[in-house]
């Protein structure tokens, strides 16, 4: 069974604004809304290809009933732990350029830390748990380490894909599965990665330190898989990008939702790929027609 940790989900406010002028009144022209946060965004790519899976983390408010009934709705298994605060707003505004401001999260008393132990501590060996985003200010520093500690005692494999310090404290667990973009790799090696060598350079030493299968991804420039065998390279298809918010989640619920379906890792990288830029070229996150029409065009080169 695949589980997703969103610690700090979000309710994502999508505003199109033609011509953003900071400082003055602006409209909008579109806005939508989407139940956001990056398990929460696998878990419903995951369904969309028909992979169950069941989300966790902590939800409050109107805003978090919002996403319960959305996940619920498309058939996305819940069981977060519910809290008196309020789901935090993300903000989304495509103009010429995309910018984003993501809130910092609410207030989790530590009872409610102990009853998400507490569900985490039922997952069963060889249980994918995915641990995606970002934390609320509030949760103690090493909470990821120590969901990362229970997963190890009870034979969980873990997903990665948080950035920052949590990224290098996760990375000492051995994790099944990683993807940083280049910019979160390069964070993590306190240096600017600019090219695939550098990129290269950087993921073999994590797979030396343990990480089983490493996707780097790139956004529109590719992406790199790495294991004990080698590397290799994917293309990524071209197109119009609607939102590209997503598509990293998008990247990783494709790679684990096909390698556990298929266990032929190249097929994983492929639909991997393919699911980042579908939803990349989408508004919503992708849907398994649009990644499977993209297929063809992810080309597979080991360098
Ligand atoms: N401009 C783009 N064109 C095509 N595909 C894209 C584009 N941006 C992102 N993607 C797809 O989404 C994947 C993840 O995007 P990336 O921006 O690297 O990750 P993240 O969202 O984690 O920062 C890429 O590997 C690619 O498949
Ligand atoms: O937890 P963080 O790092 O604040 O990120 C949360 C945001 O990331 C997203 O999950 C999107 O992630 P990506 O664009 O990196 O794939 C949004 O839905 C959400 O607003």
């Amino acid at each position: 069974m695949i589980y997703t940790v969103t610690l700090n989900p979000s309710v994502d406010y999508v505003v199109q604004v033609d011509d953003f002028q900071l400082g003055t009144l602006n409209r909008t022209r579109r806005n939508e809304v989407y139940p956001g946060g990056k398990g929460i965004n696998v878990s419903r790519v995951l369904n969309r290809l028909s992979i169950p899976s069941t989300a966790l983390g902590f939800i409050g408010g109107f805003t978090g009933q919002y996403i319960e009934t959305i996940l619920q709705k498309e058939g996305v298994r819940t069981d977060f732990v519910t809290t008196d605060g309020l789901t935090r707003i993300n903000i989304k505004l495509k103009s010429e350029k995309e910018t984003e401001i993501n809130g910092e999260g609410m207030e989790i008393p530590s009872e409610k830390v102990d009853a998400f132990f507490q569900k985490i501590d039922k997952l069963q060996r060889d249980d994918l748990l995915v641990i995606a985003g970002s934390a609320p200010r509030s949760l103690p520093k090493d909470l990821y380490e120590k969901v990362a500690e229970l997963a190890r005692k009870k034979g969980v494999k873990l997903v990665v894909d948080v950035s920052g310090s949590p990224l290098s404290q996760l990375v000492t667990y051995s994790p099944f599965f990683m993807k940083p973009n280049h910019h979160e790799l390069g964070e993590l090696f306190q240096r600017e990665i600019t090219n695939v060598a550098e990129a290269v350079h950087c993921g073999q030493q994590l797979i030396e330190q343990g990480v089983e299968h490493l996707v780097i991804s790139m956004a529109e420039q590719g992406a790199l898989y790495l294991n004990r065998e080698g590397v290799w390279k994917a293309t990524v298809p071209k197109g119009t990008v609607k939102n590209s918010v997503g598509a990293g989640d998008s990247l990783v619920a494709g790679f684990i939702g096909t390698l556990a379906k298929t266990n032929d890792v190249m097929a994983a990288f492929r639909f991997g790929v393919a699911s980042g830029s579908a939803t990349a070229f989408s508004e919503d996150l992708c849907k398994r027609e649009d990644v499977e029409a993209l297929l063809p065009e992810v080309q597979i080169a080991k360098l």
